[in-house]
This record gives structure tokens, sequence and C-alpha cells, in this order.
């Protein structure tokens, strides 16, 4: 039998009897109960009740409001007196004109409805992010002038090492590098334990066993093993006995190579800018120390042939690297000043007169410390007297040229060298100067390298030329080793950049004077870890078509689409509502 004939039987005859309904609920008690029942026709048909249930309903509504209505049916409807059976269909001809009645769609919509649910209660909870627990390595740079600690954490869910390795503390060590404790040794052990206690502190306690833990000496032991490679052993005994004693993985002490230090250095830089993850142009890395000082960067003019010392390659995130780096032992920031000044004292005079002190500028200093490093031993002077006045002009232009005697720019057996006759390519690219290029030119207000390079070295001309009582005056909180070292060290640094690297009046606006990356600081040691751990990934890692957030989104959509096709698929079995307000 055709729908609609059904459909039409049964809306006449449902229409009879609501209209009924209607007129004797509105002409007595209850014009509520009256609208509620109408308004359950435009509810989906599989939530109301069958028309038996409706009977039920209706024995629900209060005597004052049941009564007059049962009176008015005819007894054959009555079932029980008091209920109300005022619907005159068939139940079996009811089922056919509308099966979403039956138990078997209603089984299935609970059903459908249920699954899809779970499955986007399932999705996002598979994918929700966990709480992060993380992994740690600890790095001592044992440098020339002091030691520092430094933790790294990142995501230990992350096993594909992709996860970012962030600085999470730096300790200072109290004292000078371990290098100075060649006649302590036991001391230089001594002085790294509160940092290592910090360390502990730092680290959760379930962590600490997997923790490694290296320490790298950098240019202070590389002199003092050329020096006296028994009292650097010595060192190295006495702060291994120290570091054992704590509870990470101790993964020994050496010495790394100036090389290694560049190339680190240049690895740091690079990753935290996400420059090699993302493939993009590197930054060259510019590192001043005390005792040491390197540069490193990627030139097209360079593939390692020509100084193959020079060269480091790497594969990293799928990309290949063909690192030009080198390290000028003696060229950090305090061994330079001390061959400056040798070159000064040649002859071993009683008074030095320094350009580079500020005039009112008056220490003495004695020769045999002046002269206690391999970089000038050779150099001191015969019939020198103990002791030498030290005394300051601040005179910058005169600086510059005593600076530039510590520079061999004579020979080069290389298509271009920087000087000391060692290979150095066309600069390329941008540059990050860190450490000591840092600290000096943050202190003199000089970190802007888009300032023209003339204004810059007039502006240093003028700080050399302050009175030391004036500059000790202004700057009260500073350390006066450092406050009486600026003028020589700010002249260093132009000076070692313009004459020593080849940097020109353009070029040296590519530098940045940079101390930290996304708060994790510039230097050695992060990529001395990153390469231990096996952190970078020599091919680039697959990453998920969509992040999290997205797969989750494209789960519920398609799962919402699906139950929204499920209900259309399911559209011949719809009640059709009249538009007149029909009771079933
Ligand atoms: O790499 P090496 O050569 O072994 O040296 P290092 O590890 O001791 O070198 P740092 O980068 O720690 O420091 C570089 C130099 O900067 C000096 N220095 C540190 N903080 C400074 C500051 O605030 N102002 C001026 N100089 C500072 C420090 O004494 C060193 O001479």
């Amino acid at each position: 039998m055709p729908n609609s004939v059904l459909k039409g039987r049964s809306t006449r005859k449902t229409h009879t009897h609501t209209h009924d309904y209607y007129n004797r609920l509105s002409g007595h008690e209850g014009k509520t109960s009256s609208l509620f029942l109408l308004s359950l026709c435009y509810l989906p048909r599989s939530i109301l009740p069958s028309p038996f249930h409706f009977h039920s309903l209706f024995s629900l509504i209060p005597p004052p409001l049941s009564l007059p209505l049962s009176l008015s049916l005819s007894p054959q409807f009555s079932r029980s007196p008091v209920s109300v059976n005022f619907i005159e269909v068939d139940n079996r001809e009811m089922k056919e004109m509308n099966p979403w009645h039956t138990p078997v769609t209603i089984i299935i919509t609970v059903i459908g409805v249920m699954a899809i649910v779970a499955l986007v209660t399932v999705a996002v909870l598979q994918n929700r992010p966990l709480p992060q627990k993380y992994k740690y390595g600890i790095v001592m740079d044992a440098g020339s002038s002091h030691t520092a600690l430094y933790i790294y954490e990142w995501p230990a869910e992350k096993d594909n090492n992709t996860g970012r390795v962030e600085q999470t503390h730096l300790c200072k060590v109290k004292g000078p590098g371990i290098s100075s404790y060649a006649s302590a040794p036991v001391k230089a052990g001594e002085s790294l334990r509160l940092c290592m206690e910090e360390a502990k502190q730092w680290v959760p306690g379930k962590r600490h066993h997997q923790t490694p833990l290296y320490l790298g000496a950098t240019a202070g032991m590389r002199l003092l093993n050329m020096a006296n490679s028994s009292a650097s052993d010595k060192v190295f005994q006495a702060v291994e006995g120290a570091l054992q004693k704590f509870p990470f993985s101790y993964q020994g002490a050496k010495i790394i190579s100036g090389q290694d230090e560049g190339a680190f250095g240049w690895i740091t830089v690079n990753y935290l800018d996400e420059r090699l993850k993302q493939g993009l142009e590197t930054r060259g890395a510019l590192d001043l120390g005390g005792a040491s000082t390197q540069i490193s960067f990627v030139s097209d003019n360079y593939d390692g042939s020509e100084s193959p010392s020079n060269s480091v390659t790497f594969r990293l995130y799928g990309n290949d690297y063909n690192l030009y780096t080198h390290s000028f032992l003696c060229y950090g920031k305090d061994q330079s000043l001390r061959m400056m000044q040798a070159h000064q004292s040649q002859a071993g005079p009683a008074t030095v007169l320094d350009p580079c002190f500020h005039p009112g500028y008056t220490a003495t200093k004695n020769y045999s410390v002046l002269y206690d490093s391999p970089c000038v031993s050779d150099r001191k002077p015969k019939d020198a007297p103990d002791t030498f006045t030290h005394i300051g002009i601040g005179d910058f232009l005169q600086c510059q040229a005593a600076v530039k005697s510590v520079f061999n720019f004579t020979s080069c057996k290389y298509s271009r060298c920087s000087f000391n006759g060692v290979l150095q390519p066309l600069l390329q690219g941008p540059y990050g100067a860190f450490s000591a290029y840092y600290f000096v030119m943050n202190f003199l207000n000089l970190t802007d390298t888009s300032v023209p390079l003339e204004d810059v070295k007039e502006k240093l001309k003028r700080y050399c030329a302050t009175n030391w009582d004036q500059i000790m005056q202004q700057h009260p909180e500073v350390k006066l080793k450092y406050l009486a070292e600026y003028c020589f060290s700010g002249t260093y640094i132009l000076t070692l950049l313009t004459e020593g690297y080849n940097f020109t009046s353009e070029s040296y606006s590519d530098i940045k004077f940079i101390k930290k990356i996304k708060g994790s600081d510039a230097g050695w040691t992060l990529g001395y870890m990153l390469n231990l751990t096996n952190m970078i990934p020599a091919e680039a890692p697959d990453t998920p078509l969509l992040p999290h957030p997205g797969y989750v989104s494209v789960v519920s959509v398609i799962a919402v689409l699906l139950f929204i096709l499920f209900i259309v698929s399911l559209r011949p079995l719809w009640p059709r509502c009249s538009k007149q307000p029909q009771i079933v």
C-alpha cells in the first residue's frame, strides 16, 4: 500500500481526535497540558511513547484534568477506569505507517550515536597531550676563566630525537677556571661541588642515574696541557673523582679541540635558530673566550680541499654541510691582552704606558705573572725587574696599533688568509657573535651593528679617553678587572673582526651580538651534548601528516558526517508530521 495513502488516512483520524481533544482541553482545565501534548508531534517519533504509552501518559494527568476527558470517551476505548484511550489507530497499521517506531530502528539509532561518541572520545583521549616528562643532560664548560654547568632538558617521549633541547639551568662555578688549580689540583674538584649539588636539585631524583654528565675543557686546559701535561692530568683526576661522587651518569672529562669548540658553537647557534631542521641558510658563529677565539661558517667558496684541517662535514636533518672553522689559541680576550702587553714590555721597562687603559689608571704588575702563559712565555725579557707600573693613557688609535701587533699578516700560502697564515674563505651570510663579544659590546652599548662602523669607533675612542676615576664612579657595580679592560677589549674586538677576519663597513652589519637564543646560552656546550647523545638525526625525521589538534578535528568531523549520512540513509523510515498537530 502506498505510503501517501496510509499517511492520508492516518492523519485524518489522528487529526480528528487531536482536534477533539484540544477543544476539550481548551474548554476545560488544562491549556498547558494540551500544548505540551501537541508539541510532542514535532519531536522525533523514536523518543515519543507508543500509542499504548500515550494512554499511560494521560493516566498521569491529575484527576481534575483527566476526569472530564475520560468522561468524553466512548467506553470501547476505556481499558481501565482511570486510563484514557481515545486514539483509534490500529497498532499494526501504525507500525507500517511509521516503522521509525520499531525497536530495531531505535536500537540502531542508539548504537549509532554511541559508536560515534565512542569514536570521537577514543580519538581525543588517544591523542591528548600526555603530562610532559623530560630527559636531562648536564655539560660542564671548563673554560680558561671559569667553569659553568649547563642543564638541558627535552621531552622524553620524542624518541626519534625530534624534541627540542632547551637549557633549563646555568650554574657558574665560583672561582677561576680549573686550569688555574695546577698547583693544587684537589681544589679544582672541590670547586665544582656546589654547582653539582644544584644540579641534583634541578634534575628530578628519578632521572639522576640516566642523566649524562660531560665535562669539556677548553683553551685554559689546552694551554696547561701544552705547558705541563702531568699537571693537566692531575687536574683531570681530581675533577673526575669529584664528579663521580654524584649520582649522574658520568661520561668523562676531556679537553675538546679548538676545531670541535668552533663546530659545536656553530651547531648550537643554528640548532637553536631552527635553521638546521628547516634547512635554511646557516649563521656563522664567532666565539670569543678568555684564551681562544673561534670562527666557523659555511661558504660557497670553501669545499675543504684547501686546508682540510679547517673543514668539518656534517649531515644533519637530511642536509650536508661543509663547515669552515678555525680556533685561534691565545687569541681569546685575556691571552691577547697578555700578548699585547708582552709586546709593549719587550725591553722589560719599569713603567709601561698603555693606550688601551684609561687615563688615570695605575697599577703595579708582576712580570712573572704577565709571562706565565705559553702564549707569551718565550718572550719574557731577560733583565726585567720583578714588577712594572702599568699606566693608562686612553688613546684609541694608539691602542688599535698596539692591538694590531698581536696579529701576523705577512705570510699566506692559501688563496686568502685571516691572519697568522690561516686560510679563511670569503665571508658569507649572517653571523652570531657570543661570549666575550657579547659581554664587552653589551657593556659598551655597541651591540647595534646597524650603526656605521666609523661611529662605533668614534664612540669607543671617547670611552677610552674617559678618566678612570669617572669610569669607576659610573659603574660601581662592575668587577674592576672587567672595567679596566673594556677599552682594550672593545678595541681588540673591532680589530679582530675588521683587520683579522676582514669584515668591512658593510659586512659588519651582518654580525649580531648575542648572549642567548630562545632562552639557551650561545656556546659550544649544547652542540657538544647534541652530538654525543645523537640528538640530531642525519636524516629528516618523518613528520606526521597532521599535527595533533588537526588530526582530532578531522576524525571528529568525519565521524559527525558519517552519522549524518547514516541518519539520511534512514530517510524512508522518517516519520512525517502533517502541518496540523497530530498525536500518534
Ligand atoms: O673558551 P675559553 O677561551 O677557555 O674561555 P672561557 O670559557 O673562560 O671564556 P668565557 O666565554 O667564559 O668568557 C670569555 C671572556 O669574557 C670574560 N667575561 C666574562 N664575563 C664578562 C663580563 O661581564 N664583562 C667582561 N668580560 C667578561 C671572561 O673573563 C673571559 O675572559
